[in-house]
């Protein structure tokens, strides 16, 4: 089994050619490519990760070589610059990996951007998954995303409106990727890509059929503060659109359907789009925002409330009097039962069914959410993957919604708070660069209101 991975490697992966010979020599024959493709596709998941680490490991850049020109560049500081440019040219392409060329070639043959597009997903998954994360392999991966983000560029998707008269099969494979609320039947679908809805997807000639972003959008009056009127409304589904009742693009539902686009940054790409799209359907729409879950906000209040407890801070979550009413509520005596209490509401979603306990936990939630989604970080950014993705698109976050997602699932992983990230379409570039580099978040009076109530009551 080894050496037939050895021997289809050294096959398959030609070494680079000289550097004069660069652009005069052939490619290998297309059944090289096919022949690599045919046997990786042949191996099980574990073979797949010793394959590809002997690939990144063996094949990549011919570190002697590298060096030898490094110290060369090195001597010829002073000559002229025609010299030195030279030198650079030949540096940089002995830095290319010999891999990158076996990739290349792949690109080329029928169906191979997508055995490209599997093959980064099982890099991602081995590098997520810690069982590998050798700087070869890592190597591997960044060279093999530099290449998919040329072919994947926003100038060579297209853009697709799927409507009720697209392909069934198209129809399908939207309801299979919706990832955020998941399509229970045809009415379902129907109702998605009825009036006052739109649904656009980017597609790839190299993928055929194949939407590799899709995103969802709801037309309302103005910005909506409830998913389940998006969801779940019995709209008529034939009725015509009246464009006075549309002032607002609500982008409730995204997701890529490729795992290994990751980090190519189709969705940001695709809101854009849209956006675009939208404003020559509604000349006169002004406002752009996402309806969006708070996925984690749940079980991170619970750790809180867990980590105040045991340092007996439990008065910062919430004041002497929001704890009253718990007690009162839910019966238990004063202090640390009534924090167990809270924690037991907020586990099962008890809570929901009492009013009283819906209005009187409206204040400490919504801050307490909005803390979770402004200050607490991963890396310096937003902990809050969603928020993430549209801090970094340029969005503002611009507002928390009570009650908004109502289902079971809204109240237990988010307390059924939603936010709207709204996008600002002159200021999107000016936000997402403050973001990126200064991790700076915009954020509107709403939010920064409530993040300042939560800080006096924490002293964070
Ligand atoms: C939110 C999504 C669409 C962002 O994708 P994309 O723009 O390609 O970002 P990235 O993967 O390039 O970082 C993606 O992360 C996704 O599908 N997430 C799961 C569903 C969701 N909307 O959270």
């Amino acid at each position: 089994e080894h050496n037939s991975m050895e021997e289809i490697l050294k096959k398959t992966v030609v070494t680079l050619p000289t550097y004069e010979m660069r652009d005069k020599s052939p490619p290998p024959p297309e059944s090289n490519s096919l022949e690599f493709m045919l046997f990786y596709k042949s191996l099980e998941k574990e073979q797949r990760l010793e394959f590809l680490e002997k690939l990144s490991h063996d094949f990549g850049v011919d570190h002697r070589w590298a060096s030898d020109l490094a110290a060369k560049l090195l001597d010829t500081q002073g000559r002229d610059v025609a010299t030195i440019l030279q030198v650079e040219d030949r540096l940089r392409y002995s830095l290319t990996p010999r891999y990158r060329q076996l990739l290349t070639h792949i690109s080329k043959v029928q169906g191979g951007v997508k055995f490209l597009v599997d093959l980064r997903a099982d890099l991602i998954e081995f590098a997520s998954s810690k069982i590998s994360d050798s700087p070869h392999m890592r190597d591997l991966n960044s060279t093999l995303k530099s290449l998919l983000s040329e072919w994947f560029s926003v100038g060579l998707l297209r853009l697709e409106r799927i409507t009720w008269q697209s392909p069934c099969e198209i129809l399908q494979k939207i309801s299979q990727y919706e990832a955020v609320h998941p399509v229970r039947n045809w009415t379902d679908i129907k109702r998605r890509v009825g009036p006052y809805r739109r649904c656009y997807a980017f597609t790839h000639a190299s993928m055929p059929g194949e939407p590799l972003v899709v995103l969802h959008v709801a037309l309302t009056e103005d910005i909506a503060n409830n998913i389940q009127g998006i969801v779940r409304e019995f709209a008529t589904l034939d009725a015509d659109e009246d464009v006075n009742k549309i002032n607002a693009a609500i982008f409730y539902s995204i997701s890529s359907t490729q795992a290994g686009l990751q980090g190519v940054e189709l969705g940001n790409y695709l809101i854009k789009r849209v956006v675009r799209e939208l404003q020559s359907e509604f000349p006169h729409m002004a406002q752009f925002s996402s309806l969006s879950p708070i996925p984690g906000f749940s079980s991170w209040l619970q750790g809180a409330l867990g980590q105040h407890k045991k340092e007996g801070r439990a008065t910062e979550l919430l004041s002497e009097q929001e704890w009253r009413e718990v007690e009162d509520v839910t019966g238990t005596a004063p202090g640390a039962p009534a924090l167990e209490a809270l924690r037991r509401l907020i586990g099962t979603s008890e809570w929901i069914h009492s009013d009283r306990l819906i209005h009187s936990l409206e204040p400490a939630l919504m801050r307490l959410c909005a803390w979770y989604l402004y200050g607490e970080k991963r890396r310096g950014y937003a902990l809050n993957p969603v928020a993430n993705f549209h801090l970094q698109n340029g969005a503002t976050m611009w507002r928390l919604n009570w009650q908004a997602d109502t289902s079971p699932r809204g109240i237990a992983n988010s307390c059924g708070i939603m936010v709207n990230y709204r996008y600002f379409l002159q200021e999107t570039s000016t936000n997402s660069a403050a973001y990126m580099q200064n991790k700076f978040i915009k954020a509107s009076e709403q939010v920064l209101g409530l993040v300042s109530q939560f800080q006096k009551s924490s002293k964070l």
